[in-house]
């Protein structure tokens, strides 16, 4: 009989917990030196129900942190005017390192005009345009919470990342463009596809870290992986599963997980893979705009 290779599980939720627990040792340290303990003001408009999840995990995980929340639930039909003027105000305030808005805004909402209100000293998001610039130029950035946690999960199974082939799949703003840029800061050869690039499949299987960030469930096959290849899937797609039930749903990924860990040396699960690091790099960034905004030296984790 012969036994397929089993690949490495990457455990997300075991290492975004060791994350927190680093972080909350090292929010406290700021609080003991500087008085006070780093703030994270977490902006939610609307009621979308997956994103006020997202928000009350965010303000329960910085509270177990250690950290300051502050957060702001305002109705969907709040106008740009009043979100831009809650921006001002969160700049302007002394208790907060961080400002988080969550997305999708209401459409009403000009998304951007909101992100590049925000002082990018305290865009713990990263997606400020200031802090995407001097990420692509190799300067001290705040870096998206995604990406980033996903550099750490590839870092936990392959430390040296110099000269490996690195193919991101997906080119937003949020993931794929800065998750390129973090791969380039690590040496790789890093090709970014997408939905026009030519051959999907033969450009996966060069990669020896393939990344999956394009919101189309199960889109990447098994026979897309190179042997050996560590696979990130970013995707978290919720879809029918009339085998649970009539009715009942279950979240996939853009990876058919199955197939892909036949072949991958390492590979993230959804969930409990890249998700659980989002918040924990929240937790981090906030430590870190605390850290650079008062000049308080405490330790920082990082990738
Ligand atoms: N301003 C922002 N908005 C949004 C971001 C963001 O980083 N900043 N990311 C996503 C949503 N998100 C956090 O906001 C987020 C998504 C998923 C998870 C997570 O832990 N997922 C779990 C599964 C959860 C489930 O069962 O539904 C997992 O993958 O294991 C955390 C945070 C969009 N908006
Ligand atoms: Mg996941």
């Amino acid at each position: 009989m012969t036994t397929l290779p089993t690949s490495r599980i990457i455990d997300g939720k075991a290492f975004a917990e060791g994350l927190r627990r680093r972080v909350a040792e090292a929010a406290a340290d700021f609080l003991s030196r500087s008085g006070r303990a780093p703030g994270l003001a977490v902006v939610l408009a609307g009621e979308d129900p997956a994103s006020s999840v997202y928000v009350r995990n965010k303000a329960q995980q910085t509270v177990e942190a250690g950290m300051a929340s502050f957060e702001h639930r305002l109705p969907a039909e709040t106008g740009e005017a009043e979100l831009l003027a809650l921006v001002a105000r969160l700049n302007a305030d002394d208790a907060v390192d961080g400002i988080l808005v969550q997305l999708p805004l209401p459409a009403h909402i000009d998304a951007q005009k909101v992100i590049e209100a925000i002082d990018p000293a305290k865009d713990v998001d990263g997606f400020h345009p200031e802090n995407a610039g001097r990420l692509m130029t190799g300067l001290p950035a705040l870096v998206p919470c995604t990406p980033l946690g996903c550099l750490m999960l590839i870092k936990s199974v392959q430390p040296a990342l110099a000269g490996l082939e690195a193919v991101v799949v997906g080119r937003s703003n949020i993931v794929g463009k800065p998750m390129a840029q973090l791969l380039l800061s690590e040496s790789c050869t890093v090709t970014v596809a997408h939905s026009k690039t030519r051959d999907l499949p033969a450009v996966c299987r060069r990669a020896d870290i393939l990344v999956a960030a394009v919101g189309r469930p199960q889109m990447v096959r098994g026979d897309w992986v190179k042997p050996g290849a560590i696979v990130i899937d970013v995707g978290i797609n919720r879809i029918p599963a009339p085998e649970r039930g009539e009715g009942k749903t279950r979240l996939v990924g853009d990876v058919a997980y199955d197939e892909a860990a036949q072949r991958a040396g390492a590979i993230t699960p959804v969930p409990g893979g890249v998700g659980p690091m989002t918040i924990a790099c929240l937790l981090r960034n906030t430590l870190a705009a605390a850290v650079a905004r008062t000049g308080v030296v405490v330790d920082v984790p990082s990738a």
